[in-house]
């Protein structure tokens, strides 16, 4: 496709121009490895790099147009150079553009917040498509374009990415998209020109702090997408979490409350918990879903008031409700023919695991025991090691701690840095055994009928990164590959 950079400027701020202004470029790139001849090429930079580093080799490659934030020190006539503020923000409007402004043609409807992006937006996905119409799904397990479904890498994808899948969207008669707005995507500007008909807010809770560095930034970047929000948007927020209601501060958007408490304008009451599902109030109608845990409570609460604020029939909407199932690696059980019930959980943060634990202590009917294997990311955020280990030893009665995905650092140590939060009195519950299928193999063979083993952290993914290397791994089928099924 070729495209006229005055047409791809349109809505862009320029602070100056050295060449021609009147220039076709075919495509638009952000990484000097995948720019070819006539394209046009975007500096930014990154959190490792730096874009502008670059700009030699994609002039070699006859690149046509480059966007930077400083020119470099020698420039090519045969190039044009457009300076820019900031190129993040630039390459989203362009990314924008250059697929034909898609979201001015779809309700697209962003949610946020540390967890439960992936089940409101998977959900609402089902839930639209249960009620007939065709609609796309950006998230952390897998992409949807209606019905074609599309590899994840990201849980939000870079903004090429994500305008291209929007317009595939559009082209296909898509009328809504539901999508995840990671906190990443937010900072790095992702997300910057799409316009959102909606936004939702689940909760904030430790995460991502190597990122962020800090709580309070991790909060306002979270807080910057309601910000950002426009005046004939809606935005609905979480009331039940501490920072639900700072989040929608500044938005001009129409903002909603969704609670267990009455003065919200959605309300919810558990009315009885089953280990297969809940019987709920929901906006004051008796609702039977497949879910278990309060925090799922609260994301059926998000789907359905989003769904009413896209005019769907309230009986339509509770009646595809009831009817949902869980999402992939979120609280799914397996049983072994001699009753040992394990839950794949993609619990991966502090507050996820805490709940997960809290929900299967309150299913508990006798004496269960219940075992929780459980690693810890590398190269991730390395303070919520401890306090994941903290938790699941005080809410188990016993914990193999394993590995997760190591990445490029040493599993052991990970295990070790887990190791430190564990209270003095509950050490004699932990074992640690840093092969991941040995750990659960383990959890299997100190299990007794009725007990009920806990693997966190990995949910639906299907490998395990090791020093680097991506190895096939995936809990449920090692858990059946164990009991035999
Ligand atoms: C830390 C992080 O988020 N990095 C993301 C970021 O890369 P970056 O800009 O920091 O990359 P960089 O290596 O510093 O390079 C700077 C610039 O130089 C360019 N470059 C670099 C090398 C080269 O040879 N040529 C070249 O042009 C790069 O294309 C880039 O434009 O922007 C890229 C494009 O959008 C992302 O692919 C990349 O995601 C990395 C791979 C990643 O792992 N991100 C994770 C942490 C992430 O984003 N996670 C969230 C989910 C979190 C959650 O669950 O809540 C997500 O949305 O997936
Ligand atoms: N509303 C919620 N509040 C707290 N914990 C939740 C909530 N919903 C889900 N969880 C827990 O968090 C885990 C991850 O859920 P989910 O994948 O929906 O979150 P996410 O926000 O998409 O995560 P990610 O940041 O990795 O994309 C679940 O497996 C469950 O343990
Ligand atoms: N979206 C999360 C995924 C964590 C999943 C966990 N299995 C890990 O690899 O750390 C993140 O980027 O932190
Ligand atoms: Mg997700």
């Amino acid at each position: 496709m070729s495209v006229n950079i005055n047409e791809l400027f349109s809505s862009v701020k320029i602070e100056s121009l050295k060449g021609m202004s009147d220039v076709e470029i075919n495509n638009i790139h952000f990484d000097s490895r995948k720019v070819e001849e006539g394209d046009l090429f975007v500096a930014c930079r990154g959190t490792v790099s730096d874009g502008h580093k670059y700009i030699a080799s994609v002039e070699e490659k006859g690149v046509k147009v480059i966007v930077c934030e400083e020119l470099p020190k020698v420039t090519n006539s045969e190039i044009t150079y457009i300076i820019v503020e900031d190129s993040l923000t630039v390459l989203s409007e362009l990314a924008h553009n250059y697929y034909g402004k898609p979201t001015h043609d779809i309700q697209l409807v962003g949610v946020t917040g540390t967890n439960g992006k992936t089940t409101i937006a998977t959900l609402l996905y089902r839930l639209f498509k249960k009620l007939g119409y065709k609609v796309g799904l950006l998230s952390t397990v897998r992409n949807y374009v209606d019905e074609k479904e599309i590899a994840a890498t990201h849980t939000t994808p870079d903004p090429l990415q994500l305008n291209a899948l929007l317009a595939d969207m559009v082209a296909e008669g898509c009328e809504f998209c539901f999508m995840e707005v990671s906190s990443h995507a937010i900072d790095q500007k992702r997300i910057g020109a799409l316009q959102f008909k909606g936004g939702i807010f689940t909760n904030i809770t430790h995460d991502h702090l190597d990122y962020h560095k800090t709580f309070d930034v991790y909060l306002k970047v979270k807080k910057r997408f309601f910000d950002d929000l426009g005046k004939t948007s809606f935005a609905i927020t979480n009331a039940d979490d501490k920072n639900g209601k700072l989040m929608l501060q500044n938005t001009k958007a129409h903002k909603f409350l969704y609670s267990s408490r009455s003065f919200a304008d959605f309300r919810c009451k558990i009315l009885e918990k089953h280990f297969t599902g809940m019987l709920m109030e929901i906006d004051g109608v008796e609702t039977w879903t497949n879910f278990i845990g309060d925090f799922n409570a609260h994301n059926l609460l998000a789907v359905y008031a989003a769904a009413r604020l896209l005019n769907q029939e309230k009986e339509e909407v509770l009646r595809g409700i009831s009817e949902l199932t869980s999402v992939d690696g979120r609280f799914e059980s397996i049983i072994s023919p001699e009753g040992i019930m394990a839950i794949v959980d993609y619990a991966h943060t502090p507050d996820a695991l805490k709940n997960v634990l809290e929900t299967i202590e309150a299913l508990r009917t006798r004496n269960e025991q219940v075992i929780t294997v459980v690693g810890c990311g590398g190269d991730r955020d390395k303070t919520k090691r401890p306090t994941m280990a903290k938790i699941s030893a005080n809410l188990s009665d016993k914990v193999i701690l394993t590995s997760d995905n190591p990445r490029s650092e040493e599993p052991d140590q990970i295990i070790l840095d887990m190791k430190e939060g564990v209270d003095a009195s509950d050490l004699r519950k932990v074992l640690a055994i840093t092969d991941r299928k040995e750990a659960i193999r383990t959890a299997y063979m100190l299990a007794q009928k009725g007990d009920i083993i806990l693997v966190a952290g990995k949910g639906h993914e299907d490998y395990q990164e090791i020093k680097g290397v991506k190895h096939h791994f995936d809990d449920k089928e090692v858990i059946q590959e164990i009991f035999k099924l």
